[in-house]
């Protein structure tokens, strides 16, 4: 529709306009509605010429500043894995659980805390612990996430990054890894997250798969498999997945369900669904305590924006680990009494491969354990562990 000025287009105008333009404010309503009916082909020819040159140089300088952005992108990568390397790729945090109202005996109480170092009384004497960071008790879980977010940017760079929750049972590794409705834990955080790093950065486009399984009694069990009846009372051996270590040292999990996550709001579902089917159950320490290890993997595929750039897949482990367990202490029997020997045994075996790796031996003792082979891809490059106060073998004593 080719219009010539504006008295002839208030004509062509939907009846509400027409009352709005009728009044006393009549002038501006007719400068308003030429502009919203204007059409580009009544523009004289060297007014246009003028517009496309105007967009050609617009377009040439959204290219430049891609280019500057990939440039400094590349320095901000190098910078983060500088810093990583400095902190060292196992960094250790130790976060102290509050007393519970319901706790008749407080133990291993700490003497006092610093920031990287905390003083525990146990069988009548003071052991101090160094951490890279102390997070203490009326540490908020927001405060917690945010010592994390290097690390899933490390993730987005295309490094392969685990981050696990270790510590005696009933000391708030679920509560730090998962949460609560109103206080959401690192996992749920991470996931927002992602998406948020995703769409702001305009120089890769982002994909997210994810999958959730659990180690129990050192069989791996997929828990979103469509098969939901996956549970104890199932012959394990249907829920016993095979890990595959190709050539390059990447771990794949024959069979294991990975789901497309397009929004952070589908990814919460699949981990709401999932973690409904890892088992708990009743012990002295705690009512809902873990009986596995539960593990969330989010496979992260970016591709830069210019034509040569290669697609990068990397993963991100989200681990809420079973906790070490005095068997006395949890009154555990029977079934309850195997789960706990069977964490106590997987944990043992990830402390090996910790060791190892952090002395640099040439042998890490990944076959142990069906725990540290899955994570053996995910280990080597950076391993943030959350502790909860209470004495544990992981600790580095001083
Ligand atoms: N920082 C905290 N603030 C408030 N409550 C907490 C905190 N950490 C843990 N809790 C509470 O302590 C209890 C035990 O925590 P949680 O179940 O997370 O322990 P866990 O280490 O996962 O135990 P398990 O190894 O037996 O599964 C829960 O009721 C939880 O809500």
């Amino acid at each position: 529709m080719l219009l010539s000025n504006g008295e002839d287009q208030t004509q062509l105008l939907p009846s509400e306009t027409e009352t709005q333009v009728s009044n006393s404010d009549s002038v501006e309503g007719l400068l308003l509605v030429s502009k919203v009916y204007t059409d580009v082909a009544v523009v004289p020819e060297q007014q246009n010429n003028e517009i496309q040159h105007l967009i050609s140089n617009l377009q040439r300088e959204v290219e430049e500043l891609r280019l500057k952005q990939r440039v400094v992108d590349g320095k901000r990568r190098q910078a983060l894995s500088k810093i990583l390397d400095i902190k060292g790729s196992i960094r250790v945090f130790c976060r102290i659980r509050p007393n519970l109202s319901k706790e008749k005996r407080r133990n291993y109480e700490p003497v006092s805390a610093e920031s990287e170092r905390v003083r525990v009384k146990f069988g009548g004497t003071r052991k101090e612990f160094a951490f890279d960071k102390v997070f203490h008790q009326d540490t908020t879980q927001e405060s917690v996430f945010v010592e994390l977010e290097p690390i899933l940017r490390s993730a987005m760079d295309g490094h392969n990054v685990c981050v696990f929750a270790y510590g005696q049972t009933g000391t708030g590794k679920t509560f730090t890894m998962d949460g609560t409705n109103e206080q959401l834990g690192i996992i749920p955080r991470a996931i927002e997250e992602l998406f948020c790093q995703a769409s702001m950065d305009a120089s890769s486009s982002f994909t997210f798969s994810m999958s959730m399984l659990e180690v129990y009694m050192g069989h791996v069990r997929d828990l979103l498999s469509p098969r939901q009846s996956c549970r104890t009372h199932e012959p394990l051996i249907k829920c016993n997945l095979n890990i595959q270590t190709d050539p390059k040292g990447l771990v794949e999990i024959e069979g294991l369900s990975e789901v497309q996550i397009s929004e952070s709001a589908k990814a919460r579902w699949w981990y709401n669904k999932g973690k409904r089917f890892r088992s708990t159950s009743w012990t002295n320490v705690n009512q809902a305590s873990s009986r596995s290890h539960c593990l969330t993997r989010i496979n992260i595929f970016r591709r830069g924006d210019s034509s040569e750039a290669k697609s990068e897949t990397s993963k991100l482990w989200m681990v809420d680990l079973g906790g070490s367990e005095r068997l006395l202490k949890t009154g555990a029997r029977g079934l309850t009494l195997d789960e706990g020997c069977a964490i106590n045994l997987s944990l043992s075996a990830l402390a090996d491969v910790l060791a190892a790796l952090k002395r640099k031996r040439c042998h890490v003792p990944y076959r142990n354990s069906k725990l540290t082979q899955l994570l053996r891809d995910s280990l080597g490059m950076i391993l943030l562990s959350s502790l909860n106060c209470k004495y544990n073998q992981l600790l580095r004593r001083k």
